[in-house]
């Protein structure tokens, strides 16, 4: 109580014009203006909060901890404003498209003024009300400071009420002053409400076009309810900053909250995006839903999913081609999918049966290494390539609009190049320290995938990734055609890569320049970090070292 009391004092101060409808209604509002100082106080001239932009809001600094804020995450509400913004044209689109075809079914006669709506484009009275698509409505189903929630109303156009939701009572205080100072708009579409969330979405089925989830940590606990809170075509935007669990350090605790065993392997990032990507599924499925991912990345310290959410029993019933298991060997981490279910061809119906045994060998053909099973994973496209390629020229022509422009765009141009059909990827540089061998270079080794009659791409979640379609016997057999072109020195015969080089290629890789392969880039795909401290904060409540204010 002592800062919104503080606050009172300041506004108090400051409240002079009555045409300062803002500051007044700031005053009026505070949540303890009642509580404040008695007139019997001495006066008391407090210092000025400070505050803390970020985008077109403003919200009050807490030094203290007691309501959580990490400036880190402004590429996390910088994306999600620019997915939110091309979310809320597409539904309009896509409204405007199932309207005209409801309207051409109409026959004219029953028309009220008889003309035919698809030469006049009048419309029948109920159609015209229908017509207009509600404003989405959002929920930041774990709001703290209310920022992002506030962005969302002052930022995206055509944006409806936004609920900031939190458990925690200091929160929702701070939601509530920093709703206030942010004036008119911004406390005309933002409703602070104090509860669980996870009740809270239980018990507002289908109601939100677009739910933003933004734990700590997990965000495993809320998805059963948030994949039934999220209205039909509406948006489902996750992070999960347990990266450890995710990314394969704790695999016991990654299948206790995602049912889903990480590996070890470069592509890790990847599988953390596919695991909790696989994890939503499997609850939406369950609600006879299913999922659309949009964009999904890995950012930072977290990744960040997009998912559109529709109901469909017919399509839930092919979910198990969605899902896949990860043959990973332990010598030389030559990695192998497999479909959880698989299509019965003379099935007319196409509904999939549990897939047959494991399409790897006991021991890799490579190596000799045995294998590790992880999984399943989400093995469909993680990615709408239109929507990232959408989102990508949108937000160039309003680079001024996003503080982290240069971060977005970068991730972006990543997303929209990768290969879609391609789950997970190879390392060069894992490749290349398994044998022992000097590396190609990016171009060269691009270029020996697509000669060989393949597709290549790189991967937003890391520089050195190679995204292909090539299976790994045709990536071995280009990196012996290499090493016959740069001798490796002898080593024990036992090592994965004295194995892998033992056996002659079945190819003749050729490294010449493919043409549409590779090729200097203009616009840069990673970024480091601006400054120190770009990481995960503590969980607020717990104090922090005293920090100053850009930093916090
Ligand atoms: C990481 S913070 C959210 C940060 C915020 N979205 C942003 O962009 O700054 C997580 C918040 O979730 C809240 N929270 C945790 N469990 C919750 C629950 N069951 N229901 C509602 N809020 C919860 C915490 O109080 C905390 O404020
Ligand atoms: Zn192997």
């Amino acid at each position: 109580m002592t800062i919104a009391c503080g606050f009172s004092r300041f506004l108090s101060t400051r409240v002079h014009s009555s045409t300062n409808r803002v500051l007044s209604l700031w005053f009026a509002s505070c949540p303890c203006s009642s509580s404040s100082a008695s007139a019997s106080e001495p006066p008391e001239i407090a210092a000025a909060p400070e505050t803390v932009r970020e985008g077109r809001a403003e919200i009050f600094a807490d030094k203290s901890n007691s309501v959580f804020f990490n400036k880190a995450q402004v590429n996390n509400r910088d994306l999600s404003i620019a997915v939110l913004r091309w979310f809320i044209s597409k539904r309009q689109e896509e409204h405007d498209t199932q309207l005209k075809g409801r309207r051409a079914e109409i026959p004219p006669e029953q028309h009220a003024d008889g003309l035919d709506p698809a030469t006049t484009g009048s419309e029948d009275t109920a159609l015209r009300e229908e017509s207009s698509l509600k404003a989405p409505k959002v929920l930041e189903a774990l709001a703290a400071s209310g920022l992002r929630a506030i962005r969302y109303a002052l930022e995206v156009d055509g944006i409806g009420e936004v609920i900031a939701l939190d458990n925690n009572e200091v929160a929702i205080e701070s939601c509530k002053r920093n709703i206030y100072h942010n004036g008119i708009l911004a406390s005309s579409k933002v409703v602070p409400h104090l509860a669980d969330a996870r009740i809270y979405m239980l018990t507002h089925p289908k109601e939100f076009d677009v739910v933003d989830l933004d734990p700590y940590g997990s965000p495993a606990a809320f998805l059963d309810s948030a994949v039934q809170c999220v209205a039909d075509g509406g948006i489902l935007m996750c992070s999960a900053t347990d990266m450890a669990v995710l990314a394969g350090g704790n695999a016991e605790v990654c299948f206790s909250k995602y049912g889903s065993y990480p590996v070890r392997g470069k592509y890790r990032h990847e599988m953390a995006l596919r695991i909790l990507l696989a994890c939503i599924e499997s609850h939406a499925i369950r609600h006879k839903r299913y999922i659309v991912p949009v964009i999904s990345v890995h950012m930072d310290f977290y990744i960040r999913v997009f998912v559109r959410i529709f109901t469909s029993a017919s399509t839930v019933k092919s979910s198990p081609l969605k899902f896949s298991h990860v043959y990973q060997c332990v010598g030389c981490n030559s990695f192998h999918l497999q479909n959880v279910g698989r299509i019965n061809s003379k099935d007319k119906r196409n509904i999939p049966l549990p897939n047959f045994c494991p399409t790897v060998p006991q021991e890799c053909s490579e190596c000799g290494g045995k294998f590790v099973m992880g999984g399943p994973i989400w093995s469909d496209p993680i990615h709408d390539r239109d929507w990232a390629a959408s989102i990508l020229s949108n937000i160039r022509a309003t680079s001024g609009l996003y503080q982290a422009y240069a971060k977005i765009s970068a991730i972006l141009t990543s997303v929209s190049e990768e290969l879609p059909n391609a789950p997970l990827f190879v390392s060069l540089h894992s490749i290349c320290a398994t044998l022992k061998c000097t590396n190609p270079t990016m171009v060269m080794f691009h270029s020996a995938i697509r000669n060989a009659g393949y597709q290549i791409s790189g991967s937003h979640a890391d520089p050195l990734a190679l995204k292909t379609d090539a299976p790994m016997s045709v990536i071995w057999d280009i990196m012996r055609c290499w090493v016959k072109l740069h001798p490796v020195k002898s080593q024990p015969e036992n090592l994965p890569g004295s194995r892998i080089l033992s056996q002659e290629p079945q190819l003749q890789a050729s490294f010449s320049q493919a043409t549409g392969g590779l090729v200097a880039r203009k616009s840069p795909r990673f970024l480091p970090n601006p400054e120190k401290h770009w990481g995960p904060k503590m969980k607020a409540g717990r104090p922090l070292k005293i920090l100053p204010i850009d930093k916090l």
